[in-house]
């Protein structure tokens, strides 16, 4: 017998899976609704002109192909930490930061759960949102952090379910992951009210937030606005970790920037802390890929190209918001009775419209429109071409 015959076949990735199913359906109305990632008006992916020129100056340069430093380019490291906590930050001057780069969110994740399972001093158990983006709990599994939940989403009101979030979070000294913008799956935030109340009760208690920031700037369209509740935390003086991806403000999904920050209490701290973070990355990957970091350093190294860019990140955050309203309105147009007002209530690159697992898969196999089993729709696959299409199904299957 084979080396491999006790190996059984996995399932497939509850989203990135969805666009293999999408890709073989030879129907054309179809439309992908899976995978966060951002499409134009004409659904096709979007090179942000920033990037693009950004790209042109680095090829300009004929640039080595050096490895990285472990802990990644030093520059990017430090654009990164500004772009969250803002330029002019006490805790970057201090030297406070301890910050690596990261295979996108997801590897800056990773680095800050393995670094966890080795140090955290505290309750060695990490609390996700109910619901959550569908990878953070096999990350924490990997390094066999428990996970357990805390009440987010009340699918009544379609909103956030703050009391539920105060109830749960009632434990000492453990681990809390908080999305920083764009809840992946809900589209639903904290207020700042109500972040300024998370983060007293968070120090009250003595818990530990890990932030997962994958949305700044592509959230509202206002890189300062969507960092709110980091730059919150900072000035409230919580030690935090903080997970960053570029792959959807800059549209960099393939090229894999990102990075992971851990808020430390003196230089000395950040310094210990960095070397242990250099010696669990070596073996994990060694060094991290040096084109994205280098057009994010254009970018955030030039305020006329910084500037651009976030005239690209309106560009992307406002066609989102235009495809939720006519979503909305398109609904309502056909007829539906319910109220779609979450659809326009919710931020970010989803919707979680409610849907029902019967209703999903009847959008799925009758319209050959494909979304998460969840009911979450990826809000840039919504264009003005396919919303109309798109409404009368929902309208349809929800009747
Ligand atoms: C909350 C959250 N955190 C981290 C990531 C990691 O992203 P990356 O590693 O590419 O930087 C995503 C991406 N989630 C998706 O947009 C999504 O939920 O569709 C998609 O990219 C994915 O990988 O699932 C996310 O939604």
């Amino acid at each position: 017998s084979s080396w491999w015959s006790q190996v059984a076949m996995g399932p497939p990735d509850a989203i990135l899976g969805i666009t293999e199913a999408y890709k073989k359906d030879q129907n054309p109305k179809k439309i992908n609704l899976g995978v966060g990632a951002y499409r134009d008006d004409n659904g096709k992916p979007f090179i942000l002109p920033s990037v693009q020129k950004a790209e042109d100056k680095i090829m300009s340069k004929n640039m080595d192909k050096e490895y990285s430093p472990i802990a990644g380019n030093a520059e990017f490291c430090k654009h990164s930490i500004k772009l969250a906590l803002g330029d002019q930050n006490d805790i970057i001057q201090n030297g406070l930061n301890a910050t690596v780069q990261g295979i996108s969110g997801t590897g800056s994740l990773y680095i800050g759960a393995t670094f966890l399972s080795h140090f955290f001093p505290g309750n060695k158990e990490v609390y996700l949102p109910t619901p959550t983006w569908g990878n953070h709990a096999p990350i924490f599994k990997l390094v066999k952090l428990p996970v357990k939940s805390y009440c987010y989403y009340n699918s009544e009101t379609c909103g956030l379910n703050y009391e539920g979030v105060l109830e749960d979070l009632n434990v000492k000294q453990s681990i809390v992951l908080l999305h920083a913008c764009a809840h992946n799956p809900t589209g639903v935030d904290p207020k700042p009210e109500q972040w300024k109340e998370l983060a007293a009760v968070i120090k009250k208690r003595n818990l530990f937030p890990f932030l997962d920031m994958a949305y700044q700037g592509f959230a509202s369209g206002d890189i300062d606005r969507d960092s709110f509740a980091v730059r919150l935390f900072a000035k409230e003086g919580i030690k935090f970790a903080l997970a960053q991806s570029y792959a959807k403000n800059m549209g960099l999904y393939g090229e894999r920037a990102g990075a992971f920050t851990l808020i430390t209490s003196d230089k000395d701290e950040a310094e210990r802390v960095l070397s242990q973070l250099k010696i669990l990355i070596r073996p994990m990957y060694s060094n991290p890929p040096i084109h994205g970091a280098r057009i994010v350093n254009e970018i955030l190294g030039n305020s006329q190209l910084k500037q651009e860019w976030l005239g690209d990140i309106q560009t992307m955050a406002n066609r989102i918001i235009s495809a939720r309203q006519q979503l909305r309105d398109n609904l309502k147009k056909f007829g539906s009775s319910h109220d779609w007002s979450h659809i326009t209530d919710q931020i970010g690159m989803f919707c979680y419209t409610g849907l029902k697992l019967p209703e999903v898969e009847k959008l799925t196999k009758n319209y050959s429109i494909y979304l998460t089993k969840d009911g979450r729709i990826s809000m840039a696959g919504v264009t003005s071409k396919n919303v109309e299409y798109l409404a009368q199904a929902m309208h349809e299957v929800t009747k």
